[in-house]
């Protein structure tokens, strides 16, 4: 027996792992046809992951246009696209289970998974939606488990009005579904407050973005 299985035999959180989803996923309705579907604490042993992920992916820090200049992302990023090798067989996982649970409503499997690494309260995503594909136009899913200290992941409709909050953590998971990619816009806004690391996964069908 090898003393990381001895571990886990004495410490249950010394793995982490996914309960059940359903019967556990409360759904929003947002109007407009989108919709949000919140499972808080998905993942126990949250933490664990976060720190496996932390040391072993390739984190890449990017830079992008932003009309006439070029800016860093303020996040490390990390794609896998479909066919590729997860960074931890819980996150395998955690797309079957995710599959199981929304793929006759999604009509199509879950394929790819976007990584984002929030350093600190510096590290930010801009409003916006998952619009860079078919999300632009049809109706699709966003999955997204959060590991690490919680940020605020806000939602606002497009073209103004009250937006909503959700602080995301720990294992939390929420699905963005329906038009909510092309009618409403999200956001992890920055924070002068002290704010530890997140690492957020994002399960997308083929061609959303
Ligand atoms: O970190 C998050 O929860 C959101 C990330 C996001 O919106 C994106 O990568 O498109
Ligand atoms: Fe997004």
């Amino acid at each position: 027996m090898t003393a990381a299985f001895q571990a886990s035999l004495l410490d249950p959180d010394e793995e982490s792992r996914l309960g059940p989803l359903g019967g556990t996923v409360r759904r929003t309705h947002l109007g407009r046809g989108a919709w949000i579907d919140l499972r808080p604490g998905w993942l126990t042993g949250a933490d664990i992951l976060f720190e496996r992920l932390a040391e072993t992916v390739p984190w890449r820090a990017e830079r992008r246009r932003m009309y006439d200049r070029v800016v860093d992302v303020p996040r490390l990023l990390k794609f896998y696209d479909e066919g590729e090798t997860l960074p931890d067989p819980v996150l395998d996982d955690a797309r079957r289970a995710l599959d199981t649970h929304y793929g006759q409503e999604l009509g199509e499997p879950f394929r790819t998974a976007g990584l984002c690494f929030y350093r600190d309260g510096r590290d930010s995503v801009a409003w916006h939606g998952d619009t860079i594909g078919r999300g632009s136009a049809e109706d699709t899913m966003v999955a997204i488990i959060s590991v690490g200290s919680p940020r605020p992941l806000l939602l606002r409709p497009r073209g103004g009005g009250p937006s909503i909050r959700r602080d995301l953590g720990h294992g939390d998971l929420i699905v963005m579904g329906g038009s909510c990619q092309r009618t409403w816009e999200h956001a992890v806004p920055k924070t002068t407050r002290p704010s530890g690391p997140r690492i957020s996964i994002q399960f997308r069908p083929r061609g959303v973005r």
